[in-house]
C-alpha cells in the first residue's frame, strides 16, 4: 500500500507522494490512472518529495502531469510541498530549498499559514522558454489559424504564454487555450493564460495548462501573467492575480530579481493505494 495526501492550492488539486520514506516504480500509465477523476484518485498534478541528490538542498520536487508527463515547475505545487514535508515531519527548518527540473526554489510557511516561494528570476530568451522566435521580444505575433494573438512568453522553469483579453470570463479559454497549448512555435508545448487587467496591482486570470487543461489556479501562470504584465508596463509590483480558485499575491522587481508567490495550501485527506 502506498500512503498518499490529496491536497490543493487554490483549487489547484495533487496526489502527493513521500518518496523519502516510501518506494514505488512510477510509469506515466499508472499516474494517468490515478489522476483520473472518475477511476482513480483525480488530481491535476502528481507531486514526489524524493532526498535531493544536490547536498545544498533539503529535497528534490519531482512534478507529474495529469496526462503522466513529468515537468519542470509547479507554483500552487511548491506550497503544498512545504505544508507536506513539514506535517509529515520531513524537516523542521522554516525556509526550505528544493531542487526542481526548473531550478532551485525556496520555501517559507508564514505564521499565518500562507506559503512564500521563492520562485527563482522569470526568463526570457526564446530558447530557454522554448520558442521558436528570430530574436527576444517584449510580445509575438502567434498565429493560431483562425486569428493572430499577441503574446508574451516566460519561463518560471517551465513555459508559458500569456495573452491580454478584454473579458476573461467571456474569453473562450476551452478552444484557444489548446491551440496556443500545442502550437509549434512551442516546441515542448506551453501552459496558456488569458490575463484581464483591472488595475496597475490587479489582474484576473485562467490558466489552460499543458498537459492538465483547464485549471482552477496555476502558480507559476500568475507568476508569468504579473512578470509579463509588468514587463509590458500594464502592472506595478506587488500584484494581485485572481484565478478561479482564489488569489496570489505575486511580487517581481525587476529583470534578473527573483517572483515571490504568496497563497495558500490546504491539505484534503490522507489516503492509500495498492499498488
Ligand atoms: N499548476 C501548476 C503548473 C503545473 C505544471 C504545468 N501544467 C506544466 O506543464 O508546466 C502551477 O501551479 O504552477
Amino acid at each position: 500500500m502506498l500512503k498518499f495526501t490529496k491536497m490543493h492550492g487554490l483549487g489547484n488539486d495533487f496526489m502527493v507522494i513521500d518518496l523519502v520514506t516510501q518506494h514505488v516504480q512510477l510509469s506515466p500509465k499508472l499516474i494517468r490512472q490515478w489522476s483520473d477523476r472518475h477511476f482513480g484518485i483525480g488530481f491535476d498534478q502528481l507531486l514526489v518529495v524524493e532526498p535531493p541528490t544536490d547536498p545544498d538542498m533539503d529535497f528534490r520536487y519531482r512534478i507529474y502531469n495529469a496526462d503522466g508527463g513529468e515537468v519542470e515547475q509547479c507554483g500552487n505545487g511548491a506550497r503544498c510541498f512545504a505544508r507536506f514535508v513539514l506535517d509529515k515531519r520531513l524537516t523542521q527548518k522554516s525556509q526550505i530549498r528544493v531542487q526542481t527540473a526548473g531550478g532551485p526554489i525556496v520555501l517559507q510557511v508564514r505564521a499565518d499559514g500562507q506559503v512564500t516561494v521563492d520562485m527563482g528570476a522569470p526568463r526570457f530568451s526564446p530558447a530557454e522558454v522554448p520558442f521558436q522566435a528570430e530574436a527576444e521580444a517584449l510580445t509575438y505575433a502567434l498565429d493560431i489559424g483562425e486569428q493572430c494573438l499577441e503574446v508574451s512568453t516566460v519561463s518560471m522553469g517551465n513555459p508559458h504564454c500569456v495573452t491580454l483579453v478584454d473579458d476573461v470570463e467571456l474569453y473562450p479559454v476551452e478552444r484557444i487555450g489548446p491551440l496556443v497549448e500545442s502550437h509549434v512555435r512551442f516546441p515542448k508545448r506551453v501552459n496558456a493564460g488569458f490575463m484581464q487587467l483591472l488595475d496597475t496591482h490587479h489582474a484576473r486570470l485562467r490558466v489552460y495548462e499543458r498537459g492538465a487543461g483547464e485549471t482552477l489556479a496555476c502558480g507559476t501562470g500568475a507568476c508569468a501573467a504579473a512578470v509579463a504584465g509588468i514587463r509590458l508596463g500594464h502592472l506595478k509590483s506587488p500584484v494581485k492575480i485572481q484565478l478561479p480558485g482564489g488569489t496570489l499575491h505575486i511580487e517581481w522587481a525587476g529583470p534578473g530579481q527573483p517572483v515571490m508567490m504568496t497563497g495558500p495550501a490546504s491539505r484534503v485527506y490522507e489516503g492509500q493505494i495498492r499498488v
